[in-house]
């Protein structure tokens, strides 16, 4: 079976097109505003509206308080919720609550000391998004184009779905895939020309890549 891929932080409609016809499973949008991928609601709500049924819309918000999460479940036809921030578990059970959506919850990994984290959200979240942790001071927590030590989560087992990203490429995506066992890949910056910027030849660069990848 192969890998299914999000790609992340979309912003154009053509890249939206790119991205579906290469095979995404997952289409991100970005509600952060320091993100160079941020999106209004109004924007995503336009892009999300011709998204194909079977390819899931998620929303990735940070630390977002219920007055966004309203804005975003309410004018959009989003899927999925990513929490990418420092919600705390009982953040996650309280947002699956309210909106009735699932939730992916972001765990961002350094060292082997932060591999624990996975297990606290594993039992909570319907599925995880295992990252890389995000330098001291940097201005975003995800999106930095960033790699961990991918033996860290090597053939590790949770009770939940979970994709693994950070740094991820079309060059090393096939690797990561063999190495790890994931059966979901993430990407944002490594399908862009410049930071914000998608490029639809990388994107069916990475799809390719993952697909043949499993
Ligand atoms: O992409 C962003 O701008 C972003 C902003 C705030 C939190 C998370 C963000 N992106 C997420 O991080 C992963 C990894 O990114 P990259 O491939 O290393 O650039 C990305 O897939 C998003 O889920």
């Amino acid at each position: 079976m192969c890998a299914s891929v999000k790609i992340c932080g979309l912003s154009d409609p053509r890249h939206v097109d790119a991205a579906v016809t290469a095979g995404a499973r997952y289409l991100g949008f970005v509600f952060f505003p320091k993100s160079p991928r941020n999106v209004s609601v109004g924007h995503a709500a336009e892009l999300m509206a011709d998204v194909p049924v079977g390819v899931a819309k998620v929303a990735l918000t940070v630390n977002a308080d219920d007055v966004l999460l309203d804005r975003i479940v309410s004018e959009t036809v989003v899927d999925m919720l990513q929490l990418h921030g420092a919600e705390s578990p009982e953040r996650v059970v309280e947002v699956k609550a309210r909106y009735g959506l699932p939730v992916m919850k972001a765990i961002g990994i350094a060292g082997p000391d932060d591999v624990g984290q996975i297990e606290l959200f594993a039992g909570v979240a319907d599925q995880l998004l295992i990252d890389a942790k995000a330098p001291r001071g940097a201005d975003l927590p995800g999106g930095n184009g960033i790699s961990f030590d991918w033996r860290l989560v090597q053939r590790k087992y949770w009770p939940c779905p979970w994709m693994l990203a950070g740094g991820l490429t079309p060059d090393n995506v096939a690797e990561a895939i063999r190495l790890t066992g994931a059966k979901q890949v993430d990407v944002s910056s490594g399908v862009e020309s410049a930071p914000g910027i998608k490029d639809d030849r990388l994107i069916a660069a990475f799809c390719a890549a993952a697909q043949a990848a499993a």
